[in-house]
């Protein structure tokens, strides 16, 4: 039999490990900074275990977060800067995990592999742009040859399309890892993630895998965040303080509210491309509300955001369940009273309850799917694709 080359052979001996030291990476719909997770992995499917050895958020610079802004969710850009910006992103991102693995005095031959989400720059299921001979599609950017080649480490990425091939729309994904690390026998659970967009993944207390839900809810922060950048010159609304401020107004919630997205049955997926300026500009055209206070405009959309996801819970799940939020949006003071209010029966609190940081479970996630990837089956979780996803960039 012929030898295996260095490449296969490397990647033989970390499949077999009974331990996996992997980085998971998540840049999200925020852009606000590059999650990195450093985790231990034992095990496989079911029988993982996974520990959080070290996290960090790494806050992008003005500069980056401009270039990217200007190809991200739009439908016309420069293709140069595309083109430019998945080497820029793979490349970079490839630097901070250096950066990061200084810092912690590990050394990269110590970590198996890195597990890159990259960043989404266009989400387009078909229920979003409706073109005939079309399907779901989704494109992340930040290539995961420049990420092995500079780290020297085995890199995973693009995990989105094998979903899109095997019949999803590329998202969420959260389900795969939420299964592995959030059920509980015997307790109903809902794994509540408010990024940029809001997510979320029933886990039923009979552990009946037919009945796991995971969905799309609708804007997370990325409304708030785009309109504290426009009228406060503000990243985000911290410790929701400009959203106390001001008053929400019920028509414009109204308005916002109204659109087919919010009634098509879950599992379904959306992002900036339809959640954006145009769409609270009209929101307030309709609803005669265009020269209203910003103040009251930021305390509208943080309801808008508290307000789907409480509709969304009271109508698929079940009424006595345990909510465990996390993303950036668990520290939205103003969103969290709000879901504490229209969910009074539902017990709500962050992952770190579960032990899982609320800011890092994203980038674990994608760990997890890594470590997947190397070491484990396709698992058939209700009617979501039954897939390992990602591929393989070899650093040699
Ligand atoms: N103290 C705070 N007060 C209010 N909002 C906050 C606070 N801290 C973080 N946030 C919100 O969290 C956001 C970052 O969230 P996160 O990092 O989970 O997003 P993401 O990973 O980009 O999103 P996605 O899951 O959609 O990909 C910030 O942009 C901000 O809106
Ligand atoms: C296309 C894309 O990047 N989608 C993200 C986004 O951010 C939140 C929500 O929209 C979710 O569907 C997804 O990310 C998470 C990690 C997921 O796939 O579960």
């Amino acid at each position: 039999m012929a030898q295996l080359n260095n490449n296969i052979q490397h990647l033989v001996n970390i499949a077999q490990k009974d331990t996996r030291i992997g980085i998971g990476l998540m840049s999200g719909t925020s852009l606000d900074g590059l999650d990195i997770a450093l985790c231990k992995f034992t095990g496989a499917g079911l029988q993982t275990r996974c520990q959080l050895l070290q996290f960090t958020t790494v806050p992008y610079q003005d500069f980056f977060k401009s270039e990217v802004r200007t190809i991200f969710s739009r439908r016309q850009v420069d293709l140069e800067k595309v083109c430019l910006l998945n080497d820029h992103i793979g490349s970079y991102h490839a630097e901070l995990i250096l950066q990061a693995l200084a810092e912690w005095n590990v050394k990269p031959t110590d970590v198996d592999f890195i597990a890159s989400h990259g960043q989404t720059i266009y989400h387009a299921p078909k229920r979003l742009h409706g073109q005939e001979g079309y399907h779901n599609a989704t494109l992340q950017i930040g290539d995961g040859d420049h990420i092995a080649s500079k780290t020297g480490i085995l890199t995973i990425s693009d995990f989105r399309q094998k979903h899109i091939a095997a019949g999803g729309e590329g998202a969420p994904l959260a389900l795969y890892g939420d299964v592995l690390l959030g059920s509980k026998p015997g307790e109903d659970r809902i794994l509540l993630n408010i990024g940029g967009i809001s997510n979320l993944t029933y886990l039923p207390a009979d552990s009946d895998m037919a009945k796991v839900l995971c969905s799309d809810i609708g804007p997370g922060n990325t409304l708030i965040d785009m309109f504290c950048r426009k009228y406060f010159d503000k990243a985000f609304d911290e410790d929701s303080a400009i959203a106390f401020s001001g008053e929400v107004n019920e028509g414009l919630l109204n308005s916002l509210l109204k659109h087919p997205f919010f009634g098509e049955q879950p599992p379904k997926t959306t992002g900036p491309e339809l959640f954006n300026e145009e769409y609270v500009s009209k929101a307030q055209e309709r609803s005669g509300t265009t020269h209203i206070d910003p103040k009251d405009v930021i305390a509208t959309l943080s309801a808008f955001t508290g307000k789907a996801i409480a509709d969304f819970v009271a109508a698929y799940l079940p009424k006595d369940a345990k909510l465990f939020v996390s993303g950036g949006g668990a520290n939205n003071r103003f969103v969290m009273q709000y879901l504490k209010h229209a969910l009074s029966a539902i017990t709500i609190t962050d992952t770190a309850a579960l032990g899982i940081n609320p800011d890092a479970k994203e980038a674990i996630l994608f760990a997890l799917l890594g470590n997947e990837a190397l070491a484990g089956e396709p698992s058939v979780i209700g009617n979501n694709p039954a897939v390992l996803m990602g591929k393989f960039s070899f650093a040699g």
